[in-house]
């Protein structure tokens, strides 16, 4: 038997740790050094570390000056403070050619922007049936690509802008040009870009009442033009269109001007995109992104032509209580799908109905405090697959839940050996456990190096699989001690709501889990108690002869 500390190794690792020596540590620094003092006095623990009254850190309130802003860049972090973040900004490069590729390493590029527009002397179909002339402006600096950027220009309506429930044209207001999408298309996207991924980092929110966020959609919106010597538009605030639209994104495209600085405002804050060619991105395609309450303003184009799409920015979301991934995936063309329906068919197969088991084999936050919610809309790969093609199964119902770890509590344990024998079924050899170990190997899971450990338990509790009730959060009990395994249970119902699953015929093992419950345990000591789950489906199989009528 190996013992568990081996003594005839040296306490190499305190050795290698504290590697300088008396000597170099006892002499005089000026900083304050960790490592030093510790040597020093191994024994004792390190007080607080000398002040230091030339930092804001150490004394702020020894400077009356810095500790303001300490306190506004602590505030800036607060989440509930996110918002400070109200507008974004940035620009794409526009490469030479069309082979713009995304497999370099550089910032994304794209092609040149090009618009097609309808001629808009014609209203109706040409007479020779030759359906309508279609324009195309490039946005290069060549001489014939400006002079049909310039048509497009005078090509444009009008823009107009709400004012109460009306639509007005003010050009003291509002001076500009406009083409609805559907009298234009373009080749630029604001996906492909990455403007939209970068968006969704910079603005995109935790929640929203009892909506799960799962990202942000651009639409098309206007393709506008401020023209010198006096395009702009003046402070406003825009309308939103739907309940789940949060923002405006601003495309400019490369074109010569002066002039023409968007200011976005929020509580006192401004923040500025100038877009002229004096500016230093000036090449490039540039753009701005803000929320739908944020005040702005296009100042005055002094020269050229400001010409720019603008998108209404909306949350990609889905109601909490929606069952599936929202996607678009036809279930039943898998594999998956295709063997399940088969099996089901078979009188031997769970004859009499029950459980079966799959763990998911990617990692999710199935206990984070507030993502918990949007796992079974981020389900990947094999398992977006796996939970569409059982969706797509007539008669079965599927559950995400997180599964316990076997290492939990060994009085609990015990109660659920006390509470399962004698009511509960005779434990059986696991030879289907045996089947699946020689298809895939021994698989190393979270549980496999406890199994000798908690051997003892092994036949009642392997029967009984513990799972949370539903997916639910993380939670910390620091304050709740327990004693007697009533207590775990208990306590378990208060925290993190359990029920016991019986005979769950799993499929395979799990590959990582999440911390999902922590809290004192008292036995002869006080010790910390972590619980771990593995997230899983949970196929509930209704007997044969049932099954057999939907199927
Ligand atoms: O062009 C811009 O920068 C902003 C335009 C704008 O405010 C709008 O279209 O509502
Ligand atoms: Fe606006």
């Amino acid at each position: 038997m190996q013992s568990d500390f081996p003594r005839s190794e040296p306490d190499i690792m305190a050795y290698d740790y504290y590697d300088a020596s008396p000597s170099d540590t006892q002499t005089e620094s000026p900083t304050y050094d960790y490592h030093a003092e510790y040597e020093y006095d191994r024994n004792s623990i390190p007080g607080p570390p000398p002040a230091r009254p030339d930092d804001i850190f150490f004394a702020p309130d020894d400077h009356p000056a810095g500790k303001p802003l300490l306190m506004e860049l602590l505030k800036s972090l607060q989440s509930s403070n996110r918002r400070a973040n109200f507008a974004c900004g940035g620009s794409v490069t526009v490469a030479s050619t069309d082979a713009a590729d995304d497999s370099s390493s550089s910032p994304r590029s794209t092609p040149p922007v090009v618009v097609r527009w309808d001629d808009k002397t014609q209203t109706s179909p040409s007479r020779s049936g030759e359906g309508p002339t279609v324009f195309k402006a490039v946005f290069t600096q060549d001489e014939a690509d400006v002079r049909m950027v310039e048509k497009l220009v005078l090509d444009c309506q009008p823009a107009t802008f709400g004012r109460g429930q009306e639509d007005v044209l003010d050009e003291t207001y509002r001076k500009a040009g406009k083409l609805e999408p559907s009298q234009f298309s373009t080749n630029f996207c604001p996906y492909d870009t990455g403007i939209v991924d970068a968006i969704t980092a910079m603005l995109m929110t935790d929640s929203l009442d009892g909506e799960v966020m799962l990202g942000v959609r651009a639409q098309l919106y206007k393709l506008n033009v401020y023209s010198g010597p006096e395009g702009k538009f003046k402070s406003h605030v825009d309308t939103p269109r739907g309940e789940k639209q949060f923002g405006s994104l601003v495309v400019c495209l490369p074109f010569q001007h002066s002039g023409g600085v968007l200011e976005v405002r929020h509580d006192g804050k401004v923040a500025e995109f100038d877009w002229s060619t004096n500016s230093s991105h000036s090449g490039d395609i540039q753009w701005a992104a803000f929320y739908s309450d944020c005040e702005h303003e296009v100042m005055s184009v002094t020269q050229g032509h400001r010409v720019t799409l603008t998108y209404n920015l909306y949350y990609k979301s889905v109601n909490r209580s929606w069952p599936a991934v929202p996607l678009p995936i036809d279930g039943t063309k898998t594999p998956f799908y295709q063997t399940m329906r088969n099996i089901m068919q078979l009188p031997v197969f769970l004859k009499e109905g029950g459980l079966l088991g799959i763990y998911c084999s990617h990692s999710y936050p199935h206990a984070h405090p507030t993502e918990y919610v949007k796992v079974p809309f981020m389900l990947k790969g094999g398992d977006a697959a796996i939970y569409r093609s059982l969706m797509a199964i007539p008669g079965l119902s599927v559950r995400l839940l997180p599964i316990l770890g076997k290492d939990i509590d060994r009085g609990f344990q015990m109660k659920i050996r006390r509470d399962e024998t004698p009511a509960g079924k005779p434990w059986r050899d696991g030879s289907f456990k045996h089947l699946r170990d020689k298809m895939f190997g021994q698989v190393q899971g979270p549980e496999s190096n406890k199994e000798s450990r908690w051997q003892w338990y092994e036949p009642v509790i392997s029967h009984i699989d513990l799972a949370g009730v539903q997916l639910q959060p993380w939670k910390e009990c620091i304050d709740i001690c327990v004693n007697s395994a009533s207590e775990v249970e208990e306590m378990f119902q208060r925290s993190w709501p359990l029920q016991r699953l019986r005979d769950v015929q799993w499929l395979n093992e799990p590959e990582s889990s999440e911390l999902s419950l922590d809290y004192i345990a008292h036995g002869n000591d006080a010790s910390m108690e972590y619980v771990y789950t593995s997230l899983a489906f949970i196929i509930s199989v209704p007997p044969h002869e049932e099954r057999t009528k939907s199927l």
